[in-house]
């Protein structure tokens, strides 16, 4: 099968402290990857090296078949890969569909002109609107983002991402801090992405995890401890005890 994404040998190290190291994964089209393990195991720091925000101390990045280790961020958007925080990142003083009506501005290179062009431009709106139809937030279209509830932000959030038309989607703890009700209803969402958008996610809510992901790779230390189906992950026991672990420090 080819690999959309794939990384080969890829390590971060600050002075003598090593977050990543020796990561070499790949990820298939259409994959329902997750990320998981315990705090500090340098998750987020992957999806850093994978989207150029940190620079790697070694190893190499591959989108298909291009060596992208080098490329800077926006241009990693341009060729299809964009990511979610898990900080909030919104534009407050902006409707939910003003937010993304100017994220498809901005992908389409008119940002800086976007207010003049606006009005001439039904198609965008049309675009934004059938964004937000796909994960049910057509009824907050004229909401400012900051009078939402948490998960909605979340999930305008994911929208934002999808008006980049990414290939691969990166999401990092999509659900903090977002009751579980919400959580579940954010996960469903990203459940009904068509396969085109691949998506790679960290989480640290197990039921989540099981319920959505299809391979499950476990970072511990910076390293890979394993990869495998969520069946093969429940059932190992050396992923079973860095849980436990975990758990009975706290
Ligand atoms: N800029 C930095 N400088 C120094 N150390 C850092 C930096 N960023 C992250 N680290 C350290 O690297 C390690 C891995 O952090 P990272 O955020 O990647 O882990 P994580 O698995 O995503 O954790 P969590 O699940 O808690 O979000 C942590 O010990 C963190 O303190």
């Amino acid at each position: 099968m080819n690999t959309l994404l794939r990384t080969e040998g890829l390590g971060k190290r600050w002075g003598p402290f090593v977050a990543n190291s020796d990561i070499s994964l790949r990820f298939e089209p259409g994959a329902r990857h997750a990320l998981i393990g315990p705090n500090g195991a340098g998750k987020t720091t992957f999806i850093n090296l994978l989207t150029g925000y940190l620079a790697p101390s070694e190893g190499r990045v591959f989108f298909g078949d291009e060596d992208i280790t080098a490329l800077p961020q926006h241009q990693r958007v341009k060729r299809g890969m964009t990511r979610t925080f898990q900080i909030n990142t919104l534009f407050a003083g902006l409707t939910v569909l003003e937010s993304v009506a100017l994220a498809i501005f901005e992908r389409e290179g008119m940002h800086r002109v976007w207010h003049r062009t606006a009005a001439s431009r039904s198609d965008v709106v049309d675009e934004a609107v059938a964004l937000l139809g796909r994960l049910n937030l057509e009824r907050d279209a004229d909401t400012l983002t900051s009078n939402l509830p948490y998960g909605k932000q979340r999930l305008v959030e994911i929208a934002l991402a999808l008006a980049t038309r990414p290939k691969v989607l990166l999401l990092d703890e999509p659900a903090a801090g977002i009751p579980t009700a919400e959580s579940a209803e954010l996960f469903d969402a990203i459940a009904r992405l068509p396969r085109d958008v691949t998506v790679l996610f960290i989480e640290h809510d197990m039921n989540l995890v099981f319920r959505f992901a299809e391979r499950i790779t476990v970072l511990v230390g910076g390293k890979v401890l394993t990869e495998g189906t969520p069946a093969g992950i429940a059932a190992d026991p050396r992923v079973k005890e860095v849980y436990l672990g975990e758990a009975e420090h706290g």
